[in-house]
């Protein structure tokens, strides 16, 4: 059987204003590697520029938007169209929804290919979410740092790793309060697979 969200196992990992919980062994790791091995060679991978105080750049990470087709996501200046779900995806989706008992439209996929790859601090905070999202977001691959700061006092700062076949959901105020960041790291070698399932509304 799933553990429930709420179950004292998964403490949450967040001090105070909304809840961010770690499922370290979601998927085991038969399950994880062929997860990984298949999205690397199935998903339609591109590297999109964004805009960044009005300045296009590139994004240091492949990425992706797949998911029910009616709705486009547009964050950081740039709208992504959603590519039908797959067969892989959907089975991906369906573990987590329950866990999280909520169902979600899209999934938002990044591909880090070494450690020179990354995601600058941000919130997903996005009115298209809604007020107070739930983001479940899954890793296949090498470990990452997920690292966690207060938006509103930036020495308040938590990190754990993200490792293969983990689940981390993050809800509540957490979105307003907190920003989190991938930062590059000269340690990592290998690739890594990150997925982060969305309700748009
Ligand atoms: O790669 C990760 O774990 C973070 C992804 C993320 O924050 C996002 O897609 O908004
Ligand atoms: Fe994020």
């Amino acid at each position: 059987m799933q553990q429930s969200i709420f179950n004292s196992f998964n403490e949450n990992i967040l001090p105070h204003h909304g809840e961010i919980r770690l499922y370290d062994h979601f998927f085991d790791s038969g399950k994880a590697n062929f997860f990984f091995e298949k999205l690397q060679n199935t998903i339609h991978w591109k590297q999109e520029p964004i805009w960044i105080f009005g300045k296009k750049v590139m994004q240091p990470r492949l990425t992706a938007l797949y998911g029910d087709p009616e709705k486009t996501y547009s964050y950081s200046g740039i709208t992504m169209n959603p590519i039908p779900w797959t067969a892989e995806l959907l089975e991906i989706k369906s573990s987590v929804e329950q866990v999280v008992e909520k169902p979600f439209t899209h999934v938002l996929l990044n591909f880090y290919r070494d450690g020179q790859d990354s995601m600058g601090w941000h919130r997903d905070n996005e009115s298209t979410l809604g007020p107070n999202p739930v983001i479940a977001s899954v890793s296949f691959g090498v470990s990452r740092n997920f690292q966690i700061r207060n938006y509103f006092d930036k020495s308040e700062k938590i990190q754990i790793p993200l490792n293969h076949g983990s689940l981390l959901i993050m809800q509540g105020e957490s979105q307003h309060h907190w920003e989190h960041q991938i930062p590059k790291s000269k340690k990592v070698a290998g690739g890594r697979i990150n997925l982060t399932f969305r309700k748009l509304i």
